[in-house]
C-alpha cells in the first residue's frame, strides 16, 4: 500500500516537474480537494492537475452514534481521471486500494463485482443523504419505492458512500445510487467499482461525472439501466459551483 501511495506522488512530482510547476504536489492547496478545507473555504474546482481528493472521516454520523461503518477516502486525480482509489473501512480493519488499470483489492486480496445480471435477484444499496427538503424527500421515496417494487432482493446503506462502493466492487451488493453526496465520497470508491469489473454512471444512465454529486455504480451495465429507470432524479447544487453572491 505505501508502495502505491509512493509511486503516486512521485508521478506528481514528475507530472509538476515536466509542466515546469514548481508548485509543491503536497502542499499546495490547488492540489487538494477536502471535505474539511472546502468547509474551510478552500475552492473545490477539478483540475488537470495531480489533485488529491479526500475525505477523512466518510460516515460522520455512523461514528457519532458508533453505527460501525466508517471509513477514510482518498482519491488521487490527473487530468480530472481517478488513477488511485485508497479506501480504509477503519472498524472491518478493511483496506480498499486500486489503481487504474491495476485492479482494485481488499487487504491485498483481488475484487471482483457479483455476476447478477437480474435486478431482481439484486441488492441495492442507496442512503437517505441529509437533505430534508420536502421534493427531495419525495423523489429519494419515490425511488425507493419503484426499486423495492420491481422488486429486489434487498435495498441497504451502510451510512458512507465509500463503504457503499466498496461493497460493490466487493460483490456483496449489486448496485449503489445517491444524489447529494460529494466528490470526496465517491472519487477513491468509484475507482474500486470500474478496477472490480463493474460500470459508473450518473442516475439517469449518462456519463458519469465526479463533481455533479450523483452517481449510480453497478456491477454490469444490465442491471444499471433497470436502476436509471426507477430513480427519480434531482440536480443538486454541484460541486463545482460558483459560491452564491452575497448581497
Ligand atoms: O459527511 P460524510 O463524510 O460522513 O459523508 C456522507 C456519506 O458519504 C453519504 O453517502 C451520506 O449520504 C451522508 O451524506 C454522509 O454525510
Ligand atoms: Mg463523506
Ligand atoms: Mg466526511
Amino acid at each position: 500500500m505505501a508502495d502505491i501511495l509512493q509511486n503516486v506522488m512521485d508521478h506528481a512530482v514528475a507530472v509538476a516537474r515536466k509542466a515546469g510547476e514548481v508548485r509543491h504536489p503536497y502542499k499546495d492547496p490547488r492540489w487538494f480537494i477536502g471535505e474539511e478545507s472546502v468547509a474551510a473555504g478552500e475552492p473545490s474546482i477539478l483540475t488537470d492537475d495531480p489533485t488529491w481528493i479526500i475525505d477523512p472521516i466518510d460516515g460522520t454520523t455512523n461514528f457519532v452514534h458508533a453505527f460501525p461503518f466508517v471509513a477514510i477516502s482518498i482519491g488521487f486525480t490527473i487530468n480530472k481521471r481517478v488513477e488511485v482509489g485508497v479506501v480504509y473501512s477503519c472498524l472491518e480493519d478493511k483496506m480498499f486500494t486500486a489503481r487504474r488499470g491495476g485492479g482494485a483489492f481488499c487487504n491485498g486480496e483481488p475484487l471482483q463485482v457479483s455476476d447478477q445480471t437480474d435486478v431482481h435477484r439484486s441488492i441495492i444499496a442507496t442512503e437517505f443523504g441529509s437533505n430534508r427538503d420536502p421534493e427531495v424527500v419525495d423523489k429519494i421515496f419515490s425511488s425507493l419505492r419503484n426499486i423495492l417494487s420491481l422488486p429486489v432482493h434487498g435495498v441497504r446503506g451502510a451510512g458512507t458512500a465509500a463503504v457503499n462502493l466498496s461493497l460493490v466492487a466487493s460483490g456483496c451488493v449489486e448496485a449503489y445510487y445517491e444524489m447529494g453526496m460529494h466528490v470526496w465520497d465517491i472519487a477513491a470508491g468509484s475507482l474500486l467499482v470500474l478496477e472490480a469489473g463493474g460500470i459508473v454512471m450518473d442516475v439517469d444512465g449518462g456519463d458519469a461525472d465526479l463533481m455533479s454529486r450523483r452517481i449510480l455504480a453497478a456491477n454490469n451495465r444490465s442491471v444499471a439501466l433497470r436502476l436509471v429507470e426507477q430513480i427519480a432524479p434531482y440536480r443538486p447544487d454541484r460541486d463545482d459551483a460558483p459560491p452564491a453572491a452575497c448581497d
